[in-house]
């Protein structure tokens, strides 16, 4: 059933186990997304960033709707990244059930205005809203942020913020950031800070740039063509502490990327006669699928619809 991200969410808070919120682009991304959920009786939220609206528009939200509406499980419509209060109406007016205002690189008093004027309006339609204080490193939909312009949020600074805006869940930076590339090595998760916000704060708490790129979708990736140097992603363990602290919503592009282009390559590279779409397209969903399953399995969502 399609509901708000605040339904999925504050359960999930409570129960101390994440939920995934997938990126997606079209129909079989969506459908890796949601029948998995369902095998798994896990809630989901299914994601799409400006980029994506661009691309599949209503069409593409139809199609999230419609398998959300038939879905056993609670599915949540979320608008990844929104970059305007404009944007955001816009989404809620498409039907999506939850919206995040992302004014997170403006200074705090700017945040905080226009995160308030989101909350206000979404808030009289029923829908709910993420914001974002602190700055990851890494590419954001919009923003490039370099690392020396990424800043850890502040909690002290994290409860005023929640206090002021009324957001619903907050999304935070304690160490991920967006992309294939998340540092050098194993990417630092400043567990102290997410447990201090969390003892503070009682809404759901956001992760975003928690892909893992696992090392074996890596390994398939060049096997079967593809470019991509030494990528690394958040590590399975710190994404299960960090569910411990208040992390509720887990955000998850970056595999699905991987994952499906994996899906593609391998098909075009050993079935080179292949040119029917469902075969083309269908291993993709397929490995889609196993990446979906593991991080519900990981984030302690199985089981919880
Ligand atoms: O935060 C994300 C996705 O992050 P990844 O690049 O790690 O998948 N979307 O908002
Ligand atoms: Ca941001
Ligand atoms: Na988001
Ligand atoms: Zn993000």
């Amino acid at each position: 059933m399609l509901v708000t991200g605040k339904d999925i969410l504050v359960p999930a808070r409570a129960g101390k186990y994440g939920v995934g919120a997938f990126n997606t682009n079209n129909m079989e991304i969506t459908q890796a997304i949601i029948h998995t959920a369902e095998k798994l009786r896990s809630p989901v939220i299914v994601q799409m960033s400006e980029g994506a609206i661009k691309y599949g528009g209503q069409d593409l939200a139809n199609i999230v709707k419609d398998l959300a509406t038939r879905a056993t499980v609670p599915v949540a419509l979320h608008l990844d990244h929104g970059s305007s209060y404009e944007s955001c109406l816009k989404a809620i007016k498409m039907g999506f059930t939850s919206v995040m205002i992302d004014a997170s690189h403006h200074p705090f008093e700017e945040n905080v205005a226009e995160t308030r004027r989101v909350v206000e309006a979404a808030h009289i339609m029923g829908i709910s809203v993420e914001a974002e204080l602190g700055r990851l490193g890494g590419i954001e939909e919009h923003i490039v942020v370099d690392e020396k312009d990424a800043f850890l949020t502040d909690p002290e600074e994290a409860v005023q913020f929640i206090e002021q805006t009324g957001t619903d869940y907050l999304a935070i930076a304690i160490g991920t950031s967006h992309g294939a590339y998340k540092g050098k090595g194993r990417p630092y998760i400043d567990q102290a800070r997410i447990a201090r916000i969390g003892e503070l704060t009682t809404i759901p708490l956001v992760a975003h740039g928690s892909s893992g790129v696992p090392a074996e979708i890596t390994r398939r990736f060049r096997e079967a063509g593809g470019e991509i140097g030494d990528a690394v992603g958040i590590a399975d363990d710190d994404l299960r502490e960090a569910c411990q602290h208040g992390i509720a919503k887990v955000n998850v592009d970056t595999d699905l990327r991987l994952a499906s282009t994996v899906g593609i390559r391998e098909v075009l590279k050993n079935t080179p006669k292949e040119f029917d779409p469902r075969k083309i397209f269908g291993l993709a969903r397929e490995v889609m699928s196993q990446i979906v399953e593991h991080k519900m399995g990981v984030l302690g969502s199985v089981g919880k619809a």
